[in-house]
């Protein structure tokens, strides 16, 4: 195996960029020459490649986003799109590609390697939603930036008696809401894995009220039924509630943030595996997190399953807030 090519797709992760650059490093170090592909899939269907030398990765072990630039891409859930991808991969004498990216990026990965092209993933996006590893880069950095936000809406609501919602993002995967909530000492979290209903919701911001907090910090998953939005239209001028409400939605504030120490060295080693697995031959597979250990999983395994949200912490949350 000559030359590898490495790409970022889906959402960028904080941490994309350290894994990038450990991919060209190691990549060189080990002997390949290393192309990068600009714009995720469109920029594989389009022939966007560049070939990376060690200081085409400077000084971005820091930056948050992806240098390679990232994409959602329909061309590519078509067949046309992913033969024009082959095509162009082969066309340049490339051995093997690793992508960088969420379920749906590890989807394609999976669709290029079944279709005879060796493709290593690595597990990158806020959402934590990626089945094969226990933390994807960016996961623990948009945490943190969750976090901040969490701890400076308390203040306010606070000083104003109010309750405040927060909300995350994730898709229809609740982690960063539940974590975010569990650490910034929410009274309340909503998480799309479990139901509620607009009397729960109310009731225990009463109860909140009525056990003498100034506030009552509510953190919603975006993908839960009752989101911020929905919460607030439906509470508006209610004031049997105690407190009065407002709400923030986070969006993409999440995912701009400068990677954490964990986001990078996550991104490093994942990075630096992935490189050693292509030199071992091996392809079809995940490079993510078990057990703070650099596991790989089939890529066939990842597409067929969906990662499960341990509950057991939720129950706790409502210990924590009385
Ligand atoms: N089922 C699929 N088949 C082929 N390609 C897919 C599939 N799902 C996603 N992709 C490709 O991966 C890209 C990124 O996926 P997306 O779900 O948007 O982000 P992420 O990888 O971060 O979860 C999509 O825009 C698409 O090009
Ligand atoms: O940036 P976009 O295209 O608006 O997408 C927003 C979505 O991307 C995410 O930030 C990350 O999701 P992916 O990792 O699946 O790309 C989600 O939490 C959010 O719902
Ligand atoms: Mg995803």
């Amino acid at each position: 195996m000559k030359r590898i090519a490495v790409l970022t797709s889906g959402g960028d992760a904080p941490g994309m960029n350290a894994a990038i650059r450990a991919v060209v490093r190691c990549g060189i170090a080990a002997g390949f020459e290393v192309y990068g592909v600009n714009h995720g899939y469109n920029g594989l269907i389009a022939g966007l490649f560049r070939q990376m030398g060690p200081r085409d990765v400077s000084g971005i072990i820091q930056a948050g986003g992806t240098v390679l630039g990232s994409s959602r891409s329909e061309e590519f859930e078509t067949e046309p799109g992913r033969e024009r991808a082959v095509k162009n991969l082969t066309g340049r004498k490339i051995d093997a590609l690793v992508v960088i990216g969420g379920n749906g990026s590890q989807t394609g990965a999976y669709l290029l390697n079944e279709m005879g092209f060796p493709t290593v993933g690595i597990a990158s996006t806020i959402d934590n939603d990626l089945y094969g590893t226990d933390q994807s880069i960016g996961v623990d950095t948009a945490l943190n930036i969750a976090l901040e936000a969490i701890d400076r809406l308390k203040v306010t609501a606070s000083s104003h008696q109010r309750a405040h919602i927060v909300e995350t993002m994730g898709r229809d995967h609740g982690y960063l809401a539940l974590m975010s909530g569990i650490a910034g000492g929410a009274e309340h979290i909503i998480i799309p894995e479990v139901e509620t209903t607009p009397d729960k919701i109310g009731a225990v911001i009463k109860k909140t009220y009525d056990s003498g907090k100034s506030h009552c910090l509510i953190v919603a998953a975006e993908g839960a039924d009752w989101n911020a939005e929905r919460i607030l239209a439906h509470f508006r001028g209610k004031p049997e509630l105690g407190f009065s409400l407002r709400a923030t939605i986070l969006g993409h504030v999440q995912r701009g943030g400068a990677p954490t120490a964990f986001d990078r060295l996550l991104a490093t080693r994942l990075g630096m595996a992935a490189v050693d697995q292509l030199t071992e031959g091996k392809s079809g597979i995940l490079l993510g997190l078990a057990c703070g250990e650099i596991k790989t999983i089939p890529l066939a395994e990842v597409k067929n399953h969906k990662k499960t949200l341990d509950l057991k912490i939720l129950a706790a949350a409502e210990k924590l807030a009385i």
